[in-house]
């Protein structure tokens, strides 16, 4: 037989009448089809054969040993024998099955699906895409053509333009397909009758959808409803919607929690006015998502909105250099095995109720998977308590912590946690989040205690207001600070590096300061461990916005992601957004895809040092790209300030 690119023995199963049953087949890949023969003599016709063009995607699935699952879309032409044939939707995703017999030979497959399937990495020329897909513009109907509906509805309500496709229409793709399993296919169900809001009802946790701003800001903003019951918070900060200075931070209202499992009760009833700064900050947070919110919908509303990072999205296997579970640290699955990492928690947290050993404070912060407190401890457990190890009962009463709550049961991704925990764990360096200790409550609450950062994170000291274009630019970090803020991040980089993890999440809300202006990294939900053999990965993780090409090209990729994202914070701290911040989610992947390194917009505003480390920074050639050992020798660095003098940026607060 001609033209066949791989051939071999596979299991195999796919949905219909056999759907049960793992079934011996000889797969051959050639130019245009996946066909499954009954032996390898192609004496007979083939049992199932699916056109390349219909592929829409390859993962790694646990289903079986050395297995793949592959999603094909059933409306494009496909030969399928009157044994096999079952009835299906048009354009719906079916899923088929494939295992192989050593993991070489499943790599082996994959890599010559992706080479081949023009919806996937391998994606051939745009000519020929476009040839073998047929996918144009019909200007009567004003949209592509020839694409996948999901992809059509996506593309109808993005910004990407015809012109962007003509430009790049790879890029496109990639930025389509990222989309898309970034998001899961449910989440492309736009609203057409108001594109620009796109708000779908979010599941709980929302944190994981990649939407427009509007959206993030809706998030924070469900989250907050939902979490006061929706009796309380609204109408309160609804009534005081003015602007926001700086100044006026201290006469607002606390929420103050006796004890966290009645905290919504609490929160209801014990507003007192008190000066705290970790509370107004709290504050101005929600208000200023809900002054957002109004915003889109009330045209009187004059201030601009405060920017308001959309989250990290969830993290899926997905091409053919996707990986096993490492042993230490868990690569993302789509389905968690509870009982399995609740056990793995175990070996970092305590099985103890903690109540007794905090008073709660405050609530500090909240994040997706719950919230921040700021508490007190205020005993310490016997020291012949065997339950405790010995390895916390030398702390010291009185000692301010922060206490991350989460409710376990709530949490449909619990490798994030348990990744977090691992690596906060043997994290200890001084630009990490100091981690203290943890405790699991009954299986189904997690208690993280952390040292306290009082200064919130980085994004905090930026200035969301700043109009980009106004004659009157300004930062509010000078050079040496923002060399300061870089260079203890590199450090903290540096060390996690050093010890073969990425933390694949960097942007300046996951920087924490504290009140000595010492700078901190946090948030290791993301973090992935290199192992000698894989020391490159494919799971796409991150936020949006300070990704690197690589990943939204879909490519393996290393630590060097990090240092993408790093530059992206640099451009942060000097235009006060990543680049990109205001097109929707859609258009700025495809941006990234497209465009290599992003300019900087005020670039008058710092010196040819700065400059030229972000250049190092966002190389999109991997290889040029510095690495932050190499980082920490730039002559920007030199500027650094001292905390001391960091910490006067504080003072706004
Ligand atoms: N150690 C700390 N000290 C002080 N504040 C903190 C600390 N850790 C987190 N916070 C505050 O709590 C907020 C939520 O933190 P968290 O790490 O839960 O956020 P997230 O990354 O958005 O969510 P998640 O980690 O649940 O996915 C942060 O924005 C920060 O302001």
């Amino acid at each position: 037989m001609k033209g066949i690119k791989r051939e071999g023995w596979i299991s195999y199963k796919a949905d219909g009448m056999f759907s049960f049953l793992w079934q011996k087949r000889y797969l051959v890949l050639n130019d245009s089809y996946l066909s499954f023969y009954k032996s390898n003599r192609f004496s007979e016709d083939p049992v199932l054969s699916v056109a390349l063009t219909s592929i829409t995607n390859v993962s790694r699935i646990q289903l079986k040993q050395n297995c793949f699952e592959i999603l094909r879309l059933t409306d494009q032409k496909e030969n399928v024998s009157p044994m096999n044939s079952y009835f299906y939707e048009s354009n719906s995703k079916r899923p088929i099955f494939i295992s192989t017999r050593t993991e070489q030979d499943l790599h082996g497959w994959l890599d010559a699906i992706f080479a081949k399937c023009p919806l996937l990495s391998g994606v051939s020329s745009p000519t020929n895409f476009t040839h073998k897909v047929h996918v144009g513009y019909d200007p009567k109907v004003g949209n592509f053509v020839g694409v996948p509906d999901s992809w059509a509805k996506l593309l109808q309500t993005s910004e990407i333009t015809y012109d962007d496709w003509n430009r790049n229409s790879k890029a496109v793709i990639k930025a389509l397909q990222f989309y898309e399993d970034y998001n899961g296919l449910d989440s492309i169900q736009t609203d057409q009758s108001n594109p620009s809001l796109n708000l779908k009802p979010l599941k709980s946790p929302t944190k994981y959808i990649i939407n427009k701003r509007t959206n993030s800001i809706k998030r924070s903003l469900s989250k907050t409803l939902s979490k006061s019951k929706t009796d309380s918070i609204l109408p309160v900060y609804q009534s005081e919607l003015k602007p926001f200075p700086r100044s006026a931070v201290n006469n607002n209202s606390i929420i103050n929690l006796k004890d966290a499992k009645t905290h919504e009760n609490d929160m209801h009833a014990s507003r007192e006015k008190v000066t705290d700064l970790r509370t107004t900050q709290l504050k101005r947070k929600e208000q200023q998502a809900i002054q957002h919110h109004l915003q889109k919908h009330d045209s009187n509303a004059t201030l601009k909105p405060r920017r308001v990072a959309p989250a990290a999205p969830v993290a899926k296997l997905h091409n053919g250099k996707a990986i096993t579970p490492k042993e230490n640290l868990l690569e993302l699955k789509d389905a968690d095995d509870s009982e399995e990492i609740i056990m793995k928690m175990k070996t970092v947290a305590i099985d103890v109720n903690p109540r007794p050993y905090f008073q709660m404070i405050e609530k500090a912060g909240q994040g997706a998977s719950g919230a921040v407190y700021l508490s007190k401890r205020v005993k310490l457990p016997q020291k012949n308590d065997s339950r405790f190890l010995n390895s916390h009962c030398d702390r010291i009463i009185e000692e301010r912590v922060a206490i991350k709550q989460i409710h376990l049961s709530e949490q449909p991704k619990k490798q994030l946690i348990m990744n977090e925990l691992l690596v906060m764990n043997d994290s200890h360096h001084e630009n990490i989040v100091n981690f203290l200790e943890a405790y699991i409550i009954y299986d189904k609450e997690l208690w993280v205690i952390m040292e306290y950062m009082e200064g919130g994170c980085l994004t905090d000291i930026l200035d969301p207001t700043a109009d980009i274009n106004a004659s009157n630019k300004s930062s509010p970090l000078n050079e040496s600070q923002m060399a300061y803020i870089i260079k203890e991040t590199c450090q903290g980089l540096k060390f996690l590096h050093d010890n073969k993890i990425i933390h694949r999440d960097i942007k300046s809300d996951n920087i924490l300061l504290n009140s000595q202006g010492l700078v901190k990294i946090t948030d290791f939900g993301f973090c992935v461990e290199l192992t000698e053999k894989r020391s490159k990965r494919a799971t796409m993780v991150g936020t949006p916005y300070w990704m690197a090409p690589e990943i939204v090209n879909q490519k393996g990729y290393g630590e060097k992601v990090d240092v993408w994202s790093l530059g992206i914070m640099l451009i942060e701290m000097i235009d006060g957004e990543p680049p990109y911040l205001n097109e929707d989610p859609l258009k700025a992947l495809y941006l990234i895809a497209n465009n290599g390194s992003p300019v900087l917009r005020r670039a008058e505003l710092v010196s040819k040092k700065t400059r030229q480390f972000l250049d190092a920074c966002l190389q999109v050639n991997v290889e040029l790209r510095a690495s932050v050992r190499e980082l920490l020798m730039f002559d920007f660095l030199l500027l650094a300030c001292g905390p001391k003098e960091f910490k006067q940026t504080l003072k706004w607060y």
